[in-house]
């Protein structure tokens, strides 16, 4: 895809559904008494690979008229299926499923795409089988794919070494199947989706802190559930209305429950002109519209308990941070190397491409802001926040971008590029 530099962003925007909230609420659904009937569903390619997962357990899925309803099965209905369940892209189908399967009467193979092959499975296969669960990486390597035949579970008590949701949620949802308790604390608080929402389907289930608990669940009950906007989508249009002039773009109805929104918290320490707008709240999910002007940026530190809860906007405002006068450090997040790509090394390598001032570091990148940055070929790795990332850098950049990969938002994001262009000014 070509790219051309933009004079400003402005106008509203409606972003999709938020990507974890839909893969719980058809999971969580699957596994209920009752229908859920769920609105607002992202209908990105992850979220259709739980859907058609779930299906292949025997669960009826109606998708249409933009309202996703799910037959739940209660939680010993599945049914084994007769292929292995690709979860395609998506770590946390291939995750949080495996927390479900660990319970079930019957085997599964679990596998994905070339990407998914390569994420670490091991972070789950440890706690799984500390409860009693079955669970082998066929090829032996700590990857998918996974073969996983159910047995009787364990509640246990377990620190977890990383502060991850996916692996929180897959021992969580074990958890409703295994005997007596099961806790799980992780170094910071990492988004709590899976707590809200089990509660709200009626689990027993309490957090303290970084430590969440739940017991043996009878039933779960199906439950109508509105999905607010995805914060991991609004941070393009919120970074673009940021770095280009005379911008001014309306982020509508977008999720910022606070184990998510540490983007908030670092576009405030780097001086951005963004005010929360309608706060309000989607069942237990809060939310805003979020209104963003261009904005005078300076750098700042961002490290601990935040990066948690903008992991999948670190990227983004690496690229902000190419705007931003002075050096921003992005520390504590080497959770980066294992998403779909080793987002350090290929954020890094594009943005100096593009003559930004980036050095990679371990745990997370040094940029020093100021340098104007120009067009350039870039490739996206078929990772679905670097194409929109560097979309956005190609509307700041001097000269023309040839993006390749740019189909790939169909991940998390299949109308991106028509709303953004909708906002464009050139
Ligand atoms: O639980 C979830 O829905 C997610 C958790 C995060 O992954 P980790 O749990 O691996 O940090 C995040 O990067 C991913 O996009 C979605
Ligand atoms: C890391 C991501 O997703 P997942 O882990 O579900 O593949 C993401 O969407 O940025």
């Amino acid at each position: 895809m070509k790219l051309s530099p933009a004079k400003s962003i402005r106008g509203s925007v409606t972003v999709p559904g938020d990507k974890s909230i839909s893969h719980r609420s058809v999971m969580l659904g699957s596994i209920a008494r009752g229908t859920t009937e769920i609105h607002g569903f992202l209908e990105g390619a992850d979220c259709l690979s739980t859907i058609s997962c779930f299906r292949h357990m025997g669960v009826d899925i109606e998708n249409k008229n933009g309202v996703v309803t799910v037959h739940g099965k209660g939680l010993h209905g599945l049914s084994a299926p007769s292929v292995p369940l690709d979860c395609g892209n998506s770590g946390t189908t291939t995750r949080l499923i495996s927390g479900i399967l660990a319970a079930q009467g019957f085997s599964a193979v679990l596998t994905g795409d070339a990407s998914i092959q390569k994420r670490p499975m091991g972070r789950i296969i440890t706690p799984l089988s500390m409860m009693g669960a079955d669970i082998k990486s066929i090829h032996e390597n700590g990857c998918a794919p996974l073969q996983i035949t159910g047995k009787p579970l364990s509640g246990i008590c377990y620190d977890s070494p990383v502060a991850s949701a996916q692996v929180k949620s897959a021992i969580l949802l074990a958890g409703l199947y295994a005997e007596g308790e099961t806790r799980v604390t992780e170094p910071q608080i990492s988004r709590n989706h899976t707590e809200l929402m089990l509660k709200f389907f009626g689990a027993d289930i309490r957090t303290e802190g970084s430590t969440a608990t739940v017991r043996q669940t009878p039933e779960l009950y199906g439950n109508r559930i509105t999905v607010p906007g995805d914060i991991s989508s609004a941070v393009y249009f919120a970074a673009a209305g940021m770095i280009l002039p005379n911008s001014e773009v309306l982020i509508k109805n977008v999720g910022i429950n606070p184990t998510r929104a540490g983007l908030l918290t670092v576009c405030k320490a780097m001086g951005a002109d963004l005010t929360l707008i309608n706060q309000d709240h989607s069942g237990s999910e809060p939310t805003a519209d979020l209104l963003v002007r261009s904005s005078s940026l300076h750098g700042t530190v961002i490290q601990g308990s935040v990066i948690p809860a903008m992991i999948d906007e670190l990227p983004t405002v690496a690229l902000m941070a190419c705007f931003a006068q002075g050096r921003t450090v992005i520390k504590d997040a080497a959770e980066l190397k294992v998403k779909e790509s080793n987002r350090i090394a290929l954020v890094a390598e594009n943005l100096r491409a593009m003559g930004a001032d980036v050095t990679e570091t371990d745990d997370g990148m040094i940029i020093d802001g100021g340098r104007p940055l120009h067009g350039a070929s870039i490739s996206a790795h078929k990772d679905h926040r670097l194409a929109m990332t560097f979309a956005i850098a190609a509307l700041a950049a001097e000269g023309s971008t040839e993006l390749q990969d740019a189909d790939c938002v169909s991940i998390s994001y299949p109308d991106f590029y028509t709303d953004l262009k909708r906002l464009v000014r050139s």
